[in-house]
């Protein structure tokens, strides 16, 4: 069965084009304002509404946001589906406000983390934030991906955290994950994405065994 891969942390025509060409499945927008990959929902709005109409699916990235933030998003950015950071409820709550898909972000420690039950979308599955770290995701730091092994995951599910392309066959092997989600491991410095980075990480997923 064939991988699939979200490139997170888009800001820029380059990095979304080599997402695109690159036959991503997913590409998503952050808008969280400490993150060297906010983008405004303005910005994100040229983005998005450029794509080929047969490529990735546009995510946007919230961090415990109201539905105000949301939906001033949503007037700007045509998203295909919501990754929040926020509680479960919360999450099924803003799924059933707007009428999206959403994923819920869940950071793992050990597999009493795993979730065993939601009522959301999918699931990403991601390390917790090293210590010192102000935001959630996009950390450039995995987890034991074994813990994922035998779950009995609720619903479908993506791998990430320190994810590159040179670890992301290691990760897929030991994890059993079939869907998997990069940002850091695809740039050259925080916030700028390498179409080269890009293209590598597709590439050593879709051919992973
Ligand atoms: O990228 C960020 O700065 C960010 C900030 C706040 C919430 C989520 C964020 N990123 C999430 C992701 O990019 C991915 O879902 C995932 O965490 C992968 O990150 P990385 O370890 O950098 O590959």
């Amino acid at each position: 069965m064939t991988v699939r891969v979200k490139i997170c942390g888009l800001r820029d025509r380059a990095g979304l084009d080599a997402a695109c060409e690159a036959g991503a499945d997913w590409v998503g927008f952050v808008f969280f304002a400490r993150s060297p990959r906010h983008v405004t929902a303005q910005e994100a709005g040229m983005l998005a509404r450029t794509m080929p109409k047969a490529g990735p699916q546009r995510i946007g990235l919230f961090v415990r946001p109201t539905d105000v933030q949301i939906a001033e998003v949503l007037d700007h950015v045509p998203l295909d589906g919501l990754q929040i950071y926020d509680d479960a409820a919360r999450a099924t709550a803003i799924r059933a406000r707007f009428g999206l898909p959403v994923w819920l972000a869940a950071g793992i420690a050990s597999r009493a983390d795993l979730p065993q039950a939601c009522a959301v979308d999918g699931l990403v599955i991601e390390s917790r934030p090293p210590t010192g770290s102000d935001r959630p995701g996009g950390n450039a730091h995995r987890f034991d991906w074994a813990l994922t092994q035998k779950w009995q995951a609720p619903v479908p599910w993506l791998l990430a955290g320190g994810l590159d392309p040179d670890n992301v066959q290691l990760a897929i092997r030991q994890s059993g994950a079939r869907a998997v989600d990069v940002s850091s491991g695809v740039e050259s410095a925080p916030g700028i994405k390498s179409a080269t980075l890009i293209h590598r990480f597709v590439q050593a997923a879709r051919n992973s065994a």
